[in-house]
């Protein structure tokens, strides 16, 4: 198996004063070898919980994981060395140059001087790697936050959110630096919610949603099993589009309602919805198959589209009814 990243089953319940909730609820990923991984899912989806499992730093309630081919968190101590993780925002000293932060670093982790000079060219520091962190953008910051995670040169770089805060021009560079580390020959794993990023940075993408797989694979193949699915309805009137959009809901689709059409998704015949808008008197001037981005598939998956008179809360994961913890480690 060439997986550098595999999770089966993964389950975690928090428990607080206000109750039970359900991060995780049996969920799974794989990542091979070599590829720029996209990690997406909404708001309290599971993400930052299921990276800071593997790293070790939350202790799971079930399932299984392992990185390089080893089973953690067991053998986290022999596979550490070869996997950089940011998973909260580092702090840096703001008095310290790059140059000096990442050389101390060094010298704690054992790391030869050498690699700070590599790893500042890396990620385009050089020019600045003098300067005091402190005068830096956060673009910037965030590039140093990489710069020593790729310190011990891993084979795994696991990044959280890395294109968060950033302007466009900084998720550009970021972007290009992604593809560099891939193509040297590093696994890339990132979280974000950026989905045209997604699209345009990773080989594959795992898609969460309320602490379960709901999408996995090639960007391409995620796309294509969604693409058929998504169709632009206009009708004769558009007074007469939320009494459609309620018609075709009763069918089981899923409905977006714009200002002039609806985008109808989840039907698995298209003329359903001639059918069912003609049964109530309601006439269809264009059916059209729509272009499929990573942004709608994930919205279809992850059930976050927008539904007129509805105000979605930001927190999706599952408040569990009942404490069913096992309290141990294992299935
Ligand atoms: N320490 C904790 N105690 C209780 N509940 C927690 C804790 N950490 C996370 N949660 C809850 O677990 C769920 C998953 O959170 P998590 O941070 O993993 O999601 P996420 O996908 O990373 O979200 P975001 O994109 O907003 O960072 C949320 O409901 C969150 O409120």
């Amino acid at each position: 198996m060439n997986a550098v990243l595999e999770i089966q089953g993964l389950r975690k319940t928090y428990r607080s004063r206000k109750g039970v909730r359900r991060a995780l609820d049996g969920f799974d990923m794989v990542v091979e070898a070599g590829q720029v991984h996209g990690f997406l899912g909404p708001n309290g989806s599971g993400k930052t919980t299921t990276l800071r499992t593997l790293l070790g730093l939350i202790r799971p309630n079930g399932g299984r994981m392992a990185l390089l081919g080893r089973e953690v968190p067991q053998a986290l101590p022999e596979v550490a060395g070869l996997v950089g993780a940011i998973v909260e925002s580092p702090q840096f000293f703001g008095n310290f140059s790059a140059r000096d932060t990442l050389s101390l670093l060094a010298d704690a982790g054992g790391v030869e001087r050498a690699r700070v000079h590599e790893v500042l060219e890396l990620v385009g520091l050089r020019d600045r790697a003098g300067d005091r962190v402190k005068t830096y953008s956060l673009g910037m910051k965030q590039r140093l936050a990489v710069a020593s995670a790729l310190l011990k040169n891993p084979q795994l770089l696991i990044l959280d959110e890395p294109a968060n805060g950033l302007d466009p021009g900084g998720i550009r560079e970021m972007r290009t630096l992604m593809r560099n580390l891939a193509e040297s020959g590093m696994t890339v794993v990132l979280s974000s919610h950026i989905l045209g990023e997604i699209q345009l940075i990773c080989d594959s993408v795992t898609i969460i949603s309320a602490g379960r797989r709901v999408a996995a694979g090639s960007v391409a193949d995620v796309l294509a099993q969604h693409a058929a699915s998504a169709v632009r309805v206009r009708v004769e009137s558009v007074a007469d589009l939320t009494g459609s959009a309620g018609a075709l809901r009763e069918i089981g689709a899923q409905v977006v309602v714009e200002p002039d059409h609806l985008m109808v998704s989840g039907l698995a015949h298209p003329s359903a919805i001639t059918r069912t808008l003609a049964a109530r008197g309601i006439y269809v001037s264009e059916l059209a198959p729509v272009a499929v981005d990573l942004e709608s598939v994930f919205l279809e998956l992850t059930g976050t589209a927008p539904v007129e008179g509805e105000h979605r809360q930001v927190d999706e994961s599952a408040a569990a009814p009942a404490p069913t913890v096992n309290g141990g480690w294992g299935q």
